[in-house]
């Protein structure tokens, strides 16, 4: 397959790189380190190792693949779908964390496909990222059910030797991702503690709140998530990630935005359309703008 990675930041440059091993690869990246992975290839180190050389470019206008994935920040998709639309691909699949699908859907005129990974991945240095953990891609018709493109792409990863579930109930598993997000990054990052701290009785709840007010919304939005199904969700992934800082603690850490606006404040939109109120996500939305706004990164 051609494929085209559209953020070759973390994530993008993880899976990207992976699937170089198999298919014919373009990151589409920021300089030093699209620069470095011309000149000597790009290097996956950390729990999976390879030495791979796809094709990067800076410019990602007019380009052509069978796929287009996209990796960047949620605040990006807009920008980065204007961009896609002035070339040419059979399918798009996105692999944010955030309800980002709706964007691309919206701006562009191919089948969008839904997607959740659970890699965990960090670019340390230009043409070196490293996997910090081997996770799971889900993919599949954003609207649920069965899909011959995502069968298509499902084949082209696991080909490429990642670890990936075709799945039919896309808008569940990405509003329980969402309910996940919504109630571990927000609580994490502006409490500054790893995912682990959410096992103690008083974060929890707080987590909790905002998964439960989440999985309300999905409900009005016809989706099947159970009050019960996004509390469990939540503990299940405190439990095994509870040594990770999660990546909207990262982006505190390192003074940079968050993807606030894709999380807490999609639950908080989506609930207003249903006549609905949100109090945690909103309350979490706004310490987390203020404290973005304060620093000038809104
Ligand atoms: N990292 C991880 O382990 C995981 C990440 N995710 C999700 O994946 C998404 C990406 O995360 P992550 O990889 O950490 O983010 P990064 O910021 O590391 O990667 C995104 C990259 O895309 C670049 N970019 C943005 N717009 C353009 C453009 N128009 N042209 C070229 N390059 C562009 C950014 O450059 P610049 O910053 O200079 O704009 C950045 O290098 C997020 O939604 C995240 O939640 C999900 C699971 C795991
Ligand atoms: C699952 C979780 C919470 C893992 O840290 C995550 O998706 C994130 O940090 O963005």
């Amino acid at each position: 397959m051609d494929i085209v990675v559209f953020g070759a930041g973390s994530l993008g440059s993880l899976v990207g790189g992976l699937l170089a091993r198999t298919h014919e690869v373009t990151l589409v990246g920021r300089d030093p380190h699209v620069g470095r992975v011309r000149e000597s290839g790009l290097r996956v180190t950390g729990e999976l190792d390879a030495h791979v050389h796809p094709d990067a470019v800076t410019d990602g206008r007019n380009l052509a693949a069978d796929l287009a994935v996209v990796t960047v920040k949620s605040f990006d998709t807009a920008a980065a779908a204007d961009t896609l639309a002035t070339g040419d691909f059979d399918a798009v699949l996105s692999l944010q964390n955030g309800l980002t699908e709706e964007l691309l859907t919206d701006r562009l005129d191919v089948p969008v496909l839904a997607g959740t990974a659970t890699y965990g991945a960090r670019l340390t240095d230009p043409g070196h990222v490293v996997c910090t953990g081997v996770g799971e891609v889900v993919l599949g018709a954003l609207d649920g059910g069965p899909s011959p493109v995502a069968e298509r792409v499902g084949d082209a990863f696991r080909d490429a030797g990642i670890e990936t579930l075709v799945a039919d109930d896309m808008p569940r598993r990405r509003w329980e991702k969402l309910a996940v997000n919504a109630g571990i990054n927000t609580v994490t990052a502006l409490a500054r503690v790893e995912n682990g701290a959410l096992a103690d009785a008083d974060a929890a709840d707080l987590a909790h709140a905002a998964a439960r007010e989440t999985a309300r919304v999905a409900r009005a939005e016809g989706v099947r998530l159970p009050n019960r199904a996004a509390r469990d969700a939540i503990d299940t992934v405190v439990e095994q990630t509870a040594k990770n800082r999660s990546s909207m603690l990262q982006d505190v850490d390192a003074e940079k935005r968050t993807e606030v606006d894709a999380i807490s404040g999609v639950v908080v939109d989506r609930a207003e359309r249903h006549g609905l109120d949100v109090p945690t996500n909103r309350t979490l939305a706004s310490l987390l703008r203020a404290w973005e706004a304060a620093r000038g990164l809104r």
